[in-house]
């Protein structure tokens, strides 16, 4: 049996006047990668946050690993992992350094390079945040997510602004967490990686989730309407070709 790790129930979020979050319902199974979709301002880091006790909502009810948000805010933080403020990775620490300190307010002993390991960034071990390449930056900040060993990581766009082979490292090493059991909630704003990444999504345009499924039933149901696409699809695409011509593996970024 799939056991619900998130559930929200008719979540509201008023900034003053203004609906950002219009009543949306939603549950996470445990083991998943849930996305949510949609375009900007559509009100996902708004629900994002609420989860992650950061902000306050206006109403409704969310559940995390079995507690109330309202009751027991604290439990949830211990069970969830969510990426820092680049500002908290203060300029003078390596990253052995910063993991070390973040692991101390944690209250956690684990092992830097362990951890270092895992995110590909070993010989990076001595190097300052700023010094590090796009990819590696988000790599480290994944890696953050994962100093209190939570069941659950929330991720925040985390290829925006990668190169096509950035991109798919991260998406392996988003797998890669999932195999060992942690649930991943992630935005995105490529259908790309929604697709090859998700076991199901949430859709949400306006403070509304306007679908919820996974991407092949999304997919399906559209064709199921008539839909075709315009003109006859290449058996391959610009990405193709630029991964093609650079090349797939973990490079010096
Ligand atoms: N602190 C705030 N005060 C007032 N309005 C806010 C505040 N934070 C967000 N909003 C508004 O709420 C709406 C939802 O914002 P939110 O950041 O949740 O969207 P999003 O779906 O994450 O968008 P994006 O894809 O651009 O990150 C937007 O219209 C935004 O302008």
């Amino acid at each position: 049996m799939s056991k619900v790790i998130i559930s929200v129930k008719d979540l509201f979020k008023k900034y003053g006047q203004f609906e950002a979050v219009k009543g949306i319902s939603f549950e996470v199974i445990e083991g998943e990668i849930f996305g949510l979709l949609g375009p900007n301002g559509a009100g996902k880091s708004t629900t994002l946050e609420i989860i992650e006790t950061l902000r306050e909502k206006t109403s409704g009810e969310v559940w995390v690993n079995g507690f109330n948000l309202d009751k027991d805010p604290n439990s949830i933080k211990q069970v969830i992992g969510v990426q820092l403020q680049t500002s908290g990775f203060y300029p003078g620490l390596n990253l052995v350094e910063l993991i070390d300190l973040f692991a101390g307010l944690y209250n956690r002993k684990i092992v830097a390079r362990d951890l270092l390991k895992m995110v590909n960034l070993e010989d990076k071990a001595k190097s300052k945040f700023k010094d590090l390449s796009g990819g590696q930056k988000q790599r480290f900040s994944i890696a953050t997510t994962l100093i209190n060993d939570p069941k659950i990581i929330f991720l925040d766009e985390p290829t925006t602004g990668l190169d096509p082979q950035a991109r798919r490292n991260l998406w392996d090493l988003i797998k890669t967490i999932r195999a060992k059991g942690t649930t991943v909630i992630i935005t995105t704003h490529y259908m790309d990686e929604a697709e090859v990444l998700c076991d199901r999504i949430a859709i949400i345009d306006s403070g509304n989730i306007i679908a919820l499924a996974t991407p092949d039933k999304l997919i399906d149901d559209l064709v199921a309407t008539g839909f075709e696409r315009p003109k006859e699809v290449k058996k391959a695409n610009l990405e193709d070709v630029f991964i093609h011509l650079t090349g797939h593996n973990l490079r010096e970024e």
